[in-house]
C-alpha cells in the first residue's frame, strides 16, 4: 500500500487538463448494458471507479475492453448474474446497475454500494422509482433482488432530489411500456450527460437538466459512441489549489459554466479568474478574505468541492462558516487539517474556520475522496513534509493526480508504506 507525500510550499504554475467527469463515466457504464450492440465511451477517466465497473461488466459475461481514455462494452452476451458482494461494495455507483439490468432484463440482484461513508446515504428513493415502474424490489441479507413481469411508465415524485434516483429511474424507465415523468428531479451536469448517451442510444428523453424528466419507453437501444463531459469536481478542485498556491495557472477542457457557483465564490474571497470558451485562468491575488458557504443541489455550490475548499478557507483573513445542507458527516477531513495546525471546529453540519494559519506538514489520513483532495491541499500550503495515507480513497477520483501536480510544479510523489503504518492503517 502507498501514501502520498508532498513537500509544500512550491509554487505552482502552467496549464492541467481537467479529464472526464467521474461521476458521469460511473453512470455512462452501466448504461451500455442497455444496448444491443456496441457502445464507445471516451474521454474516459483513468479512475479506479472505471475499472471497477468494466470488472462488473464483465462478471455479468460482457465484452469489454478498457483502454487509457476509451471504454468499448458489447453488452450482446451479457446476463443477469447476481452481483451481492465483492466489488459491487468498493463504490457507490454499483447502484445505477441496478436501473440499468432492470431495464435490460427485468431482473437483477445487487449488493448495496459502497462509496464515500459521509452519513446515511439510503436508497429509498431509488427503490420508490423501481416500484413505481412496476418491480417487485426486496432487501435480502445487504443485496437488493428486483423482479418485474414487465415495466410500466409512471409518473414518480422524488421525496429527496437525488442524482442517483434520477438518473437510476431514467436507465430503468427507458426501457418500460409507456411514459414516466420524474418530478423534482436533480438537474446536475452529469445527468444531462446520461440523458444525452441514451438519447444517442436510441431513448425518449425530454427534460433532463430540468426538475421535470419526461421518458417514453421504447423496446430496444442500439450502440453508439459518446465522449463524456469535463470533471465539474476535478476541475474546481484544481481551481482552488491555483488560488492557493498558483502563480498563474490554467484549467483547460472545461465546461466555465458548471463551475459558476465556486467561480462566484472564488471571487468573493478576492482571486482574480478570467473565463475562457473552455478554460480558466487562476491568478494568484494575495490575500484572501473569510466566506460563508452553503452546500446545495445543483447550480448551487456543490457538496464534493466543500471539503478542499476548507483547506483554502485556512488561508483567508477572518472567520469562514462553511455549511453542509446535504449530507451529515462530511467534515472528516477537520481532524487531520487540525493535525496541520488549522484552526477550524465543526458545529452541527458547519465547520467554522479561523484563518488565516501557516499550516505544518503532517501524517494525516483520506478518510474518502474529497477528504484526500482537501489534504492534498492543504499539504501543498503547509510547510514541510505531508503523508497521506488512504490513496484508494483518492484513486477513486482524481485521474493521474500526481503527474498532473508535477506538471504544475508541485513535488509530491507516492512511497511504499513500512510495515509499522500498515499496522497502524488495519488498528
Ligand atoms: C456517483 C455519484 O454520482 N455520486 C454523487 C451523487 O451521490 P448520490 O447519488 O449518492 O447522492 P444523492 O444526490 O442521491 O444524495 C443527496 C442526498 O439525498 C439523500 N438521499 C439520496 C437518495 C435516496 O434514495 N434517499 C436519500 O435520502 C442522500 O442521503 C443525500 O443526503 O450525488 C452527490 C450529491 O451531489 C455527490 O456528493 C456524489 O459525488
Ligand atoms: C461522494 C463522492 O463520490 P461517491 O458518491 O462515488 O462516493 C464524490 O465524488 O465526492
Amino acid at each position: 500500500m502507498d501514501k502520498l507525500m508532498i513537500e509544500g510550499g512550491h509554487p505552482l504554475e502552467g496549464t492541467v487538463q481537467i479529464s472526464g467527469a467521474k461521476n458521469s463515466a460511473v453512470a455512462l457504464i452501466p448504461a451500455a448494458i442497455l444496448a444491443d450492440s456496441i457502445v464507445t465511451i471516451d474521454n474516459l477517466p483513468e479512475i479506479s471507479d472505471v475499472q471497477l465497473l468494466a470488472e462488473l461488466l464483465k462478471e455479468i459475461g460482457g465484452e469489454v475492453e478498457l483502454g487509457t481514455h476509451e471504454i468499448t462494452v458489447n453488452p450482446a452476451t451479457m446476463i443477469s448474474m447476481p452481483l451481492p458482494n465483492g466489488r459491487v461494495k468498493k463504490l457507490r455507483a454499483s447502484y445505477y446497475l441496478m436501473g440499468a439490468m432492470l431495464g435490460k432484463f427485468k431482473k437483477a440482484v445487487i449488493g448495496l454500494p459502497g462509496g464515500c461513508n459521509l452519513g446515511p446515504r439510503p436508497i429509498d428513493q431509488h427503490i420508490k422509482g423501481f416500484e413505481a415502474l412496476g418491480a417487485q424490489v426486496t432487501n435480502e441479507q445487504g443485496a437488493i433482488y428486483l423482479r418485474a413481469e414487465e415495466l410500466r411508465g409512471a409518473r414518480i415524485y422524488l421525496d429527496v432530489v437525488s442524482v442517483g434516483a434520477t438518473i437510476n429511474i431514467m436507465l430503468a424507465a427507458v426501457r418500460a411500456k409507456g411514459q414516466t415523468i420524474i418530478e423534482n428531479a436533480a438537474k446536475e451536469p452529469e445527468i444531462i450527460d446520461v440523458a444525452t448517451l441514451l438519447t444517442s442510444m436510441g431513448a425518449k428523453i425530454k427534460g433532463a437538466g430540468t426538475n421535470v424528466i419526461r421518458i417514453d419507453g421504447v423496446d430496444s437501444l442500439k450502440g453508439c459512441r459518446h465522449s463524456i463531459i469535463p470533471d465539474r469536481i476535478e476541475a474546481g478542485t484544481y481551481m482552488i489549489l491555483a488560488a492557493a498556491m498558483g502563480q498563474k495557472v490554467i484549467i483547460d477542457n472545461i465546461i466555465p459554466y458548471h463551475v459558476e457557483s465556486l467561480i462566484a465564490k472564488m471571487r468573493e474571497m478576492g482571486v482574480t479568474i478570467e473565463v475562457e470558451d473552455d478554460r480558466l485562468l487562476i491568478h494568484n491575488s494575495g490575500e484572501k478574505k473569510g466566506i460563508d458557504v452553503k452546500t446545495l443541489v445543483y447550480p448551487g455550490f456543490p457538496t464534493d468541492l466543500q471539503q478542499p475548499l476548507t483547506s483554502l478557507l485556512t488561508q483567508a483573513e477572518g472567520t469562514s462558516i462553511v455549511t453542509d445542507t446535504i449530507y451529515n458527516a462530511r467534515f472528516k477531513h477537520i481532524d487531520e487539517l487540525r493535525r496541520m495546525g488549522a484552526n477550524v471546529k465543526v458545529e452541527g453540519r458547519s465547520a467554522i474556520i479561523n484563518g488565516s494559519t501557516k499550516l505544518q506538514g503532517a501524517k494525516v489520513r483520506a478518510s474518502d475522496l474529497r477528504a484526500g483532495a482537501a489534504l492534498v491541499v492543504a499539504g501543498l500550503l503547509a510547510d514541510g513534509i505531508t503523508e497521506i495515507s488512504g490513496l484508494e480513497h483518492i484513486d477513486r477520483g482524481y485521474a493521474n493526480l500526481e503527474e498532473k501536480l508535477i506538471g504544475l510544479g508541485a513535488k509530491i510523489w507516492r512511497e511504499k508504506m513500512t510495515e509499522e503504518e500498515l499496522d497502524q492503517v488495519k488498528n
